[in-house]
């Protein structure tokens, strides 16, 4: 992932449509704890430097080692280094793992106490994962829901931005905001964060897909830059078959957010009565909605500029029209003689 153009902290809220803002809870942070869930995938090389990097991490007080169907040596040594481990028997892609993750931490979650946060943590960051720390502050104080780490221009990095681009314009269309760093998988969330995003987009495709969800939810979500060293992908056959694979589970993901978008917009237009011609200016474009747009709510599907037409008539409608032929079927054939 490119490290160019980090943003500074600010925090991005999307008013949710219908519901309005959200409000964040005001959190404990004496009693607030954090689960930290790094998924992992034959990183033999790195786990035991990552699990003892997070341990670290203030607020930290578990540490789950997703082991998505390793053929190395991870769970063992994720283990042997103090975290607590469970394993896919075969391989089902980082957004499986991180679901898994999640399901066990909520286990391991005091009943009636408050959830657990949320840090997930690739497991390639070795020792610099303690750097991830910054993530933690701002959504065990409540200043938002998600957090995600921009990260520093990393070497060996040879990817052309294409993903990436992919990625910021897709979330950026839906929400008004462009992320910096889109597929940064560094983040920390809350529980209801969490599962407005589930069940999460597949395979590479998870942060792109909860970026989006959370935030057309009305979550508040923040990037905050964190100087964490990762194995990043070259520019080698390997690299761009994998850059190959994350394109696919990327437009996958946005692919399923406009259909669901579309169809909710479907199913909301069918329910609700066709626009009231009071509502229609002199020109008869649609007027405000009452946060400064015309048109719906994520920009995915701008108003159209021309003059509304009212509705069609409705249902009610058309069945008047058929039981009266029906009336009118039955008298003639009443009076016909016999
Ligand atoms: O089937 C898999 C493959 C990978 N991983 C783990 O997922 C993490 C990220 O994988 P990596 O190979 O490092 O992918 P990158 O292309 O370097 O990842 C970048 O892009 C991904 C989205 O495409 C994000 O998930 C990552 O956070 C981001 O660093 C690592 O802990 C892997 O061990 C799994 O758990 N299951
Ligand atoms: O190397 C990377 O940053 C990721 O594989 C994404 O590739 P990209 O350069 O096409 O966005």
């Amino acid at each position: 992932m490119s490290g160019e153009g980090i943003n500074p902290l600010r925090i991005i809220r999307r008013r949710a449509p219908e519901t309005g803002p959200i409000p964040v809870p005001p959190a404990d942070p004496d009693h607030q704890r954090v689960a930290a869930v790094i998924p992992a995938k034959d990183e033999a090389a790195r786990i035991a430097a990552t699990v003892r990097a997070v341990r670290a991490i203030p607020y930290v007080d578990l540490v789950l080692v997703v082991d998505d169907g390793s053929e190395d040596d991870t769970q063992h040594l994720a283990r042997s280094a103090g975290a607590v481990v469970v394993r896919h028997s075969h391989n089902r892609g980082k957004a499986s793992a991180m679901e898994t993750g999640a399901a066990v931490v909520a286990m391991r979650d005091i009943e009636d106490g408050p959830a657990r946060l949320l840090l997930f943590v690739d497991a390639d960051l070795g020792a610099t994962a303690v750097n991830a720390a910054p993530l933690v502050p701002p959504v065990v104080t409540g200043r938002a829901d998600l957090s995600i780490a921009t990260l520093p221009k990393q070497s060996g990095a040879g990817g052309r931005g294409i993903v990436t681009g992919l990625a910021r314009r897709a979330i950026q269309r839906a929400t008004g905001w462009a992320p910096s760093q889109p597929l940064s998988g560094q983040r920390c969330m809350t529980r209801a964060a969490f599962d407005a995003a589930t069940p999460l987009a597949h395979g590479w495709g998870v942060e792109t897909g909860m970026t989006m969800d959370v935030l057309m939810q009305g979550f508040a979500v923040v990037e905050v830059p964190c100087d964490l060293r990762h194995r990043a992908t070259g520019n080698d056959l390997a690299g761009q078959l994998h850059r190959a694979g994350q394109y696919r589970d990327v437009a996958m993901a946005i692919a399923a957010r406009r259909f669901r978008h579309y169809k909710q917009k479907v199913t909301r237009d069918a329910a609700e009565p066709g626009p009231d011609l009071d509502q229609a200016d002199t020109d008869g474009t649609l007027i405000d909605q009452g946060d400064g747009r015309t048109g719906d709510s994520t920009g995915d599907h701008p108003a159209p500029s021309g003059p509304q037409t009212p509705a069609p008539p409705q249902e009610p409608g058309r069945r008047s029209r058929s039981l009266r032929r029906a009336v009118e079927s039955s008298r003639r054939r009443r009076s016909r003689p016999r």
